[in-house]
């Protein structure tokens, strides 16, 4: 299966101009490296625009899930489509859509993790689930967003589930860049699976997005790397043997003693 992560910019604050965008990114995506599955960034519809998203959040996933559900339709290509701030009854959710080249909406899973250094805890609620394993076209995926990269205790679990790649879709800011980069290439050695990354790049509110999205392999080689400031697609393919000869090779899974880890 072919991927094409989008490191994209975002417009504050004006989900009706970043769905142009995302359009516009879609359409040419396709048109220039025929992708099976296209990959946005974390809160693509808003940014980080906090104390606004009360006003301008989707509404339990719409519009967004019926716009990446037509566009889905119409170029034949599933979308993994980043995160969308969402209204729920109880508040406001970090919530990432997965729809296939059908148009179903195959996935949904809304960020455990709030991020204290940029204030999520103030404005939005936690997942009440952990993320789980789901399919796209046979492959199996793990997907996460952004600050949950830090909290190994969650992607485990899905390399258990037999995840052969794992998704990262965020707005990571530079200060932090050497995390982003290092903890990728460690889940990806840990758990023996491919890892690929969407990241933003620009500046909202003084803090600048560090781009650098990437795909690692299971033994920790970085395959793509995006640059720190442009706007580019990065477009590779998986070599789903190279997940069973590294399991094979370094057999981690057989060596576990969970009695121990509780
Ligand atoms: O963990 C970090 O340093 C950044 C996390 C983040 O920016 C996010 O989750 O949006």
């Amino acid at each position: 299966m072919k991927f094409s992560l989008c490191q994209m910019d975002i417009v504050p604050g004006d989900p009706e101009a970043n769905r142009k965008r995302v359009q516009e990114w879609i359409e040419s995506t396709v048109q220039n490296e025929n992708p099976d599955t296209i990959v946005l960034p974390e809160m693509w519809t808003t940014a980080y625009t906090l104390p606004q998203l009360e006003e301008i959040a989707d509404h339990d996933g719409e519009p967004s899930r019926s716009f990446l559900q037509q566009l889905a339709q119409q170029h034949d290509v599933n979308l993994i489509a980043g995160s969308v701030a969402n209204k729920k009854e109880d508040g406001i959710y970090n919530t990432a859509i997965v729809i296939d080249r059908k148009g179903n909406a195959v996935y949904e899973y809304d960020k455990a993790h709030l991020v204290p250094m940029l204030d999520e805890p103030q404005y939005l609620q936690g997942g009440k689930k952990r993320p789980e394993v789901f399919e796209l076209e046979g492959l199996k995926i793990g997907l996460i967003i952004c600050y949950d990269l830090r909290f190994p205790e969650i992607i485990r679990p899905l390399a258990l589930d037999e995840a052969q790649a794992l998704f990262i879709v965020a707005e990571w800011p530079e200060a932090r860049a050497n995390h982003w980069e290092n903890l990728q290439i460690a889940r990806a050695i840990e758990n023996q699976m491919y890892v690929l990354s969407a990241n933003r790049i620009g500046n909202y509110n003084g803090v600048e997005f560090s781009g650098r999205s990437m795909v690692v392999n299971p033994w920790g080689d970085v395959l793509e790397k995006g640059s720190q400031h442009k706007e580019e697609v990065i477009t590779t393919t998986l070599d789903l043997e190279k997940v069973k000869q590294v399991r094979k090779d370094v057999p981690i899974f057989e060596s576990r003693v969970p009695h121990l880890y509780d």
